[in-house]
């Protein structure tokens, strides 16, 4: 669909509300505004017009309306909106009197901010925080959407944006200098290089989007037997997973969403781990290793010398009421209860870290990735001294940079992450 067609989309909540807003966006929004409501007002300022039909000049409604110009909008077109009664048929006559001008079209979902991205106004990160600040549920997803969508992730990569391009600069004059001396490459440039490289690593352990976004993932690992789903159940306060004494109960994965203490968790429920010849069984263990890989915390059932490696390992003495001397690890009975309160103060802790506090800055996956992928090249340019091929690397660590942005390589991206924005957004 052509970006020179004007929008149109109800940008407030489903009908009957007190009042509604419809927004335009394109060349047409002003010609528009003006058959309907006879003269623009003033650019930001709020005015009461009578809303008339040109097709029969019949009254469609009175409405607040607001103008806003080129590129001080927040799609960077011409956009107007108006703060009409939020009746069904009313919100319905508006929309489609503005649909009988010629250029005006329904918007897509998420189409006004796919078009401020497109004109300059934001960058990815600052789509995807607004993706995410109207998807936000709770206070601290409110937070850290809130500091993306404010810009706070584009000011740092602009900011080592330029500084790159600075030092591209400074290494392309030692290449044209290498041509003619021979000599050897030295410029300076690994101090900064070195910095900047240290900053990138700073951000790239920076908490995780995910985490917030679906819940802390917590899986439950560990031999047949272990109690691994009496575990889960007695977390979740509810018989979720089927518990039996027989090993090899648990097949499938089992998720268990839950909150502690206002953090949202995933618990994650596997087949215990042992070699099996059972076709059936044998799918459940390699889902339940996938699961183990992929989580943010991992509770461990077995004995502590089996478990896998992962960073946010927890060792778990499981059924601490027929165990003579405790193991290694919290000790838990999900019969008498024990050791539960003592497990969940262990995950909030352990969450804690995981997630941002307060507006500190949080990654998604893909920007983490890509990050690591600058910071990665920036760690391979300082170990060389060939002008040429760090300003390879030193290229590389851009281009990272502006995949994250969304100014190189991202068109794929896109379709999907406006799916996600309401209409009218
Ligand atoms: N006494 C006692 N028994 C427990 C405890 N936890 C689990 N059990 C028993 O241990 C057996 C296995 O428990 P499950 O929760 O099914 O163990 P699992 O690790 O999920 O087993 P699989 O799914 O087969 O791998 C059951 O008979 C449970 O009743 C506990 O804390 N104390
Ligand atoms: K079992
Ligand atoms: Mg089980």
């Amino acid at each position: 669909m052509s970006s020179i067609d004007t929008i149109v989309a109800l940008s407030s909540g489903r009908p009957p509300a007190a009042i509604a807003i419809v927004r335009t966006s394109g060349p047409a929004a002003f010609a528009a505004a003006e058959a309907i409501a006879g003269s623009l007002p003033e650019p930001r300022q709020a005015s009461l017009r009578r809303l008339i039909d040109p097709r029969d000049g019949s009254l469609i409604d009175e409405a607040l309306i607001l103008r806003f110009d080129g590129v001080f909008s927040a799609t960077g077109e011409n956009t107007v909106e108006y703060q009409c009664h939020g009746g069904r048929a009313t919100v319905d006559a508006l929309i489609k009197t503005l649909l009988s001008h010629t250029g005006v079209r329904m918007a897509e979902p998420g189409e006004f901010t796919r078009r401020a991205m497109s004109n300059g106004r934001i960058d990815l990160t600052e789509a995807e925080g607004l993706a995410d600040l109207l998807a936000a549920e709770t206070e601290l997803q409110r937070r850290s959407a809130m500091a993306r969508a404010g810009g706070a992730l584009r000011a740092r990569l602009e900011d080592w944006r330029d500084r790159l391009l600075a030092l591209s600069a400074r290494t392309e004059v030692a290449i044209d200098y290498a041509d003619e001396e021979d000599g050897e490459f030295d410029l300076g440039l690994m101090p900064d290089i070195k910095r900047l490289s240290a900053e990138m690593a700073e951000l790239v352990v920076a908490p995780r989007v995910e985490p917030m976004r679906e819940g802390v993932r917590v899986v439950v690992a560990g031999p047949p037997n272990a109690g691994k789903s009496s575990l889960v159940n007695a977390l979740a306060q509810s018989e979720r997973a089927i518990v039996t004494p027989i090993a090899g109960t648990t097949r499938d994965v089992i998720e268990v969403p839950i909150a502690i203490g206002g953090v949202p968790f995933v618990l994650v429920d596997t087949a215990g781990l042992r070699d099996s010849d059972d076709t059936v069984e044998a799918i459940g263990i390699d889902r339940a290793r996938h699961e183990a890989g992929r989580a943010d915390l991992l509770l461990w059932l077995g004995s502590p010398g089996e478990a896998p490696t992962h960073d946010e390992l927890i060792l778990v003495s499981a059924k601490s009421d027929l165990a003579a001397d405790g193991g290694e690890g919290v000790q838990v009975s999900a019969v008498t209860g024990e050791g539960l309160d003592a497990l969940t103060d262990c995950l909030m802790n352990r969450a804690r870290h995981l997630l941002p506090k307060g507006d500190e800055l949080a990654l998604d996956r893909r920007q983490h990735d890509l990050l690591a992928d600058g910071q990665a090249a920036l760690g391979r340019a300082v170990a060389l001294n060939d002008a040429v091929l760090i300003a390879e690397e030193l290229r590389n660590a851009r281009l990272a940079i502006d995949r994250i942005s969304g100014r190189a390589g991202v068109e794929d991206l896109l379709d999907a992450l406006f799916g996600r924005f309401c209409l009218g957004k």
